[in-house]
């Protein structure tokens, strides 16, 4: 599990995160939701080390973050993350490398699944085809938690099927899934657990098919609760 306790961050005088807590179990998919700049990507930052706290703490299964803890996770970021001028598969070649516990057989799975040509170049690649290839990068690590942030962000209809449709593959199995976004939509219903950020705090952590059973409600109806006065 990863927990989230407490935490503070703030940029200058500016504080984003105010004592945010939360957990993402392993066997689900966990969706952070906020809108533009509510510090969806400073949470996924602040897991994986790559910026600093000013309070609280964050523990996977029930540790503190170590050197040891980045073969547990995987973190696939919005942005290209391989050097334009590779091939995916220099790409992967270099996730290899890096991973001891880089699989190269899914990898290979998803790229006959995406219909990707190894021989491409990153450069060369659309927005969606370098959302597959980021995903293909990042689901190819044994880990057991994946962390992907805005995976459907800016990408055509049909790609962000293709990557919804591996939500509910055996490529995700039963490892821990956190994702941010700020439009729901298309991924309502691959969802098992949702963590509303509005402020700078946790407003709401809910999992949906409590929603839908007890109340009837979809996350849509939920977050129309919270946002729309
Ligand atoms: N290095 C930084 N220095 C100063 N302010 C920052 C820095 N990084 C982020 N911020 C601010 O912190 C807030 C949260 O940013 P963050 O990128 O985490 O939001 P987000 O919810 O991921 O937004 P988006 O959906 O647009 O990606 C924003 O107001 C942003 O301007």
């Amino acid at each position: 599990m990863i927990e989230v306790k407490d935490i503070v961050k703030r940029f200058g005088r500016k504080t984003v995160l105010d004592q945010v807590s939360f957990t993402a179990e392993k066997g689900q998919i966990t969706c952070l939701i906020g809108v533009n700049g509510m510090g969806k990507t400073t949470i996924m930052n602040a897991i994986m080390k790559l910026t600093p706290l000013q309070a609280g703490e964050i523990l996977v299964d029930g540790e503190k973050v170590k050197k040891d803890t980045f073969e547990k996770i995987v973190f696939i970021p919005d942005a290209t993350i391989m050097l334009p001028h590779f091939t995916i598969e220099m790409a992967m070649e270099f996730m290899k490398d890096f991973y001891q516990n880089w699989n190269q057989r899914r990898a290979d799975d998803m790229l006959a699944f995406f219909k990707l040509n190894r021989k491409d170049k990153i450069a060369s690649l659309s927005k969606g085809n370098t959302a597959k290839v980021n995903l293909l990068l990042g689901l190819a690590v044994d880990a057991d938690y994946i962390l992907m942030d805005e995976p459907f962000s800016g990408i055509d209809i049909f790609s962000r099927e293709q990557i919804a449709e591996v939500f509910t593959s055996h490529l995700i199995e039963d490892r821990g899934v956190l994702i941010t976004t700020h439009e729901i939509g298309d991924i309502e219903h691959l969802i098992d657990k949702v963590v509303l950020l509005n402020d700078g705090k946790i407003q709401k952590e809910f999992m949906t098919e409590d929603v839908r059973e007890s109340e009837g409600k979809s996350v849509i109806d939920v977050l129309r609760e919270v946002f729309v006065q």
